[in-house]
């Protein structure tokens, strides 16, 4: 093979920026991997020479469409939609769709970049995409989120399929959104197949989806933990967010005997001094997802509990932290914060909520630190399960896709300290991750040649 000239890597990223010119959280995402895999492929000319890391950050493609859709008044709307498609070498695109008005193309190009090492490291054959809109489902009635729905479906069916791309929710999409999705899917197309995952049970989808992000963040927390020889048995956690990674990471973190104490949204955060029980986790899904309410009502129901305006959690005293609400809600001041009140553990339920200053004062201080992309692996993980479980017309049972989900993110975990430990025994799990699932992504494009 003939010599390449290597670039550097900040000539590398001077390049993404001058490609990528204002998206910044894509850049944000492409840096914190590069630094690793510069670091890696160091010595090893075949992924210079193929240029595998420039292909894997530019994505196989872009679809950008308008959705337009009544509303009750009978305003016509008009909002954009995208699917991402970042990367297919081991699978089919797989990730998430987002509907939030802070939705942009940097947005979802991050989370699709971030998407194809985070399936590459679950160890099942899924490539990485994310689509979304910047449609606010917050106070629409049930009927303009349908019509939105199915207008945001009549242009992606042609970009989707079981075995081309397979979309599951994130921000603003759960069951109510899949459901309005795929019945729009099917009516097109007159198809019955996988081409969704986070579908309801009574029609193909898979036990434990709803609740395996939040479970599998708390998993790699636990096997973390057990590294420095304890559990979460009596500890306190603060977790931010109350939608479906931020309630299940809590309730799992309780089933372990640990108490949580805040949960949080896009208004402010509750604090909770005697724990947020099963009860009360009960209470806010539902205030979540059917009454559709805000997480300031918790401190109205629940004596003891205060709400705090305008403000994140991490300055609440704590021995573990679970950020699970959205991008870059945990800075190097909130990262201080939480050493200075006893943080030990710090898991990432949501994408990349840390930024890289964060990052930075985290992996300084030598604490336990996990990257989204690794223990919120558990969500897409089970989206995988579902997807054998359609193409096979079986539905599996509850014990053997716990254990599963289980097995998974351990696996996660191992192949993360097999590629992350350090000369002095710390565990880097964001350089673990960034390079174990590069490895398996860049050798299988290593196969194809140039495509
Ligand atoms: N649902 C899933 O299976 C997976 C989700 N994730 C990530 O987890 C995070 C949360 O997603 P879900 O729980 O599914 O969404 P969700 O829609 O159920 O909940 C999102 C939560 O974040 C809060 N939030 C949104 N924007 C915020 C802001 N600017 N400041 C503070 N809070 C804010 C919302 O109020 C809500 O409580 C996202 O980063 C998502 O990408 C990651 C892996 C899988
Ligand atoms: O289940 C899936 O396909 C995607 C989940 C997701 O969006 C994520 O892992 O960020």
């Amino acid at each position: 093979m003939a010599m390449t000239d290597h670039v550097d890597l900040s000539t590398f990223m001077e390049g993404v920026k001058k490609r990528n010119p204002g998206q910044t959280e894509f850049i944000q995402a492409v840096q914190e991997v590069a630094q690793d895999i510069y670091e890696f492929i160091a010595d090893k000319e075949e992924y210079h020479h193929y240029q595998i890391l420039r292909r894997i950050a530019e994505p196989d493609r872009i679809i950008s469409f308008r959705v337009c859709w009544e509303d009750d008044s009978h305003n016509i709307r008009v909002q954009r939609g995208w699917r991402v498609q970042n990367n297919n070498a081991i699978g089919p695109y797989k990730g998430g769709i987002r509907f939030h008005p802070s939705v942009t193309e940097s947005v979802l190009k991050f989370l699709a970049f971030e998407q194809t090492f985070k399936n590459a490291l679950t160890g099942l054959p899924m490539g990485g995409g994310k689509g979304g809109s910047n449609f606010n489902p917050k106070g629409k009635s049930d009927h303009e989120v349908m019509r939105f729905c199915q207008s945001f479906m009549t242009e992606l069916y042609r970009h989707v399929g079981a075995d081309v791309d397979v979309p599951a929710g994130d921000i603003g999409v759960g069951g109510r959104e899949i459901g309005y999705m795929f019945g729009q899917y099917k009516r097109i197309t007159n198809q019955f197949t996988g081409v969704l995952t986070g579908k309801g049970l009574e029609y193909g989808g898979s036990l434990i989806r709803t609740e395996a992000t939040g479970y599998g963040a708390v998993y790699f927390l636990q096997s973390m933990l057990k590294t420095r020889g304890t559990d979460l048995e009596g500890k306190t956690a603060v977790i931010s967010g109350s939608g479906n990674v931020a309630t299940h990471a809590a309730e799992k973190v309780t089933q372990l005997g640990g108490k949580v104490l805040t949960l949080s949204d896009s208004e402010g955060f509750i604090h909770d001094p005697d724990g947020i029980d099963q009860e009360k986790i009960d209470w806010v899904k539902a205030h979540k997802t059917k009454r559709r309410g805000r997480i300031s009502d918790y401190a109205r129901e629940f004596n003891g509990a205060t709400f705090h305006a305008g403000m994140t959690p991490w300055g609440v005293h704590c021995d573990v932290a679970l950020p699970c609400a959205t991008q870059n809600e945990l800075l190097g001041m909130d990262a201080r914060a939480l050493i200075a009140g006893g943080c030990i553990a710090v898991a990432e339920g949501a994408n990349m909520p840390t930024n890289l200053e964060g990052v930075h004062v985290f992996k300084e201080a030598r604490i336990l630190f996990a990257p989204g992309k690794a223990a919120n692996a558990g969500g897409v993980a089970v989206s995988g399960l579902e997807m054998s479980q359609n193409s096979e017309r079986r539905a599996w049972k509850e014990a053997e896709l716990q254990q599963l989900l289980l097995d998974i993110m351990e696996g996660i975990h191992d192949r993360c300290v097999a590629y992350g430990r350090a000369d002095d025994g710390y565990i880097d799990y964001v350089k673990g991750a960034n390079i174990a699932g590069f490895k398996k992504v860049a050798d299988a494009m290593l196969a194809f040649g140039v495509v």
